[in-house]
């Protein structure tokens, strides 16, 4: 039975996020018309060969970073104005959604493309919290550059905005769902999403059954989301699931990019006091982002110790075996009684450093741990 979403909304407000989890949630599928804006100006950027293998794999994809920089969404915008290309994406979208079930987003899907899909939402947000959004998920572009291209995309979403002025907004969309910085995360608005879809069609006899599983599977999951369930990106791994070196290639790895999103963070520290200038107001992104620096800073810090300990762990280590002229075997006894064997006998043992020699680190630990000096 076909059932179709459709998600609509200005630039940021989160419909591809929204809409990729929702369609995950409900098993539906799903199109971000977008993206294909996106992927035809990222071919026409790099003046290579449109490909019709990537092209289909669009549908079901939220994953746009290769066709996410800010060049390419210019030059999408350019692209969405050619009504030839319009009417073919179009027209594409309306074929694929006549059979399955789809949560398809992106501008006019609820009043142009599908204007008799199934249900309807209109994301809204401010727009300092699209724009502080937009400058964290493309954190190394110049936030006067992103600024520009927000008020592109809306200025191309002119229509929209004329048209539910004009129009009476409930008769259009079923609900419209605020999605600014203060809910949670997109998280919980798509599984609030979920609840008013399963409330609403379980109204209608036509739809009745859809949901069922849905509401029973996500529902327990949606009071936790309310409750505050943050969940956290971090890698962790455990010892038996990795041979140590791959661990300490992790963790360099891991140190690596921490630095590296460090400073694009205070990159962007440093541009949007110049997007202040005109008094476009920044502080929550500000503070998003020195929320970010903090983060970052801690895990670096956390894997510089994880790799200094780890180096140290792996150190070298080997026993020693003195022999005296007298043909004695000197050995010492472990006085160190938060060490392991305290209280026994050994010879000579420890861990090289990385700069000695075996002769120098022989020497100094039959000293450290015998007194003689060799
Ligand atoms: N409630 C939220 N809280 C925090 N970040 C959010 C929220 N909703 C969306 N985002 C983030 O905002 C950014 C933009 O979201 P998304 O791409 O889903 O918006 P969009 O409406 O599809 O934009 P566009 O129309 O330009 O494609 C993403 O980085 C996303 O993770
Ligand atoms: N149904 C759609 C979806 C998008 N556009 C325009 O394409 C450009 C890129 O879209 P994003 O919102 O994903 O960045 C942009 O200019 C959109 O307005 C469209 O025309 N129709």
């Amino acid at each position: 039975m076909t059932f179709n979403i459709a998600i609509d909304g200005l630039t940021t407000t989160g419909k591809t996020s929204i809409g990729y989890s929702l369609a995950k949630r409900l098993n539906f599928n799903f199109i971000d018309s977008g993206l294909f804006y996106h992927y035809l100006a990222y071919y026409n950027i790099n003046s290579t060969n449109f490909n019709q293998h990537t092209y289909n794999t669009l549908i079901n994809c939220s994953n746009s970073n290769t066709f996410s920089s800010l060049d390419i969404s210019q030059k999408a915008s350019e692209l969405s104005k050619d009504e030839e290309i319009r009417s073919l994406i179009n027209q594409e979208i309306k074929k694929l959604t006549k059979e399955k079930r789809f949560v398809v987003v992106g501008r006019d899907i609820t009043t142009n493309i599908l204007p008799d899909a199934e249900f309807k939402i209109l994301l809204s947000a401010d727009f300092e919290t699209r724009f502080g959004r937009r400058v964290m998920q493309l954190v190394e572009e110049n936030p006067q550059n992103i600024l520009y291209d927000i008020i592109t995309h809306d200025n191309d979403s002119k229509s929209l905005i004329n048209c539910l002025k004009k129009i009476n907004f409930c008769k259009r969309c079923k609900k419209s769902i605020d999605n600014n910085f203060d809910s949670e995360s997109y998280k919980s608005t798509t599984l609030s999403s979920i609840t008013i879809i399963t409330e609403e069609s379980q109204k209608s006899l036509k739809n009745k059954g859809i949901f069922d599983d849905v509401i029973k599977k996500y529902s327990a999951k949606y009071i936790t989301s309310q409750s505050g369930t943050v969940e956290n990106d971090n890698i962790f791994w455990s010892d038996n699931e990795m041979q140590m070196d791959d661990k300490y290639r992790l963790l360099l790895s891991n140190y690596s990019l921490t630095c590296k999103l460090e400073e694009k963070y205070l990159v962007a520290l440093s541009h949007l006091t110049l997007v202040e200038k005109y008094s476009i107001p920044v502080k929550e992104t500000k503070n998003a982002i020195e929320t970010q620096l903090i983060i970052q800073s801690n895990l670096k810090k956390k894997y510089k110790e994880m790799i200094t300990s780890y180096e140290i762990d792996s150190r070298e280590f080997s026993l020693i075996v003195p022999i005296t002229s007298k043909k004695q075997i000197p050995i010492s006894k472990r006085i160190n009684p938060n060490k392991n064997y305290f209280d026994y006998y050994n010879i000579p043992t420890g861990k090289k450093e990385r700069d000695e020699i075996y002769d120098e680190y022989a020497i100094r630990e039959i000293k450290e741990e015998t007194g003689i000096t060799i």
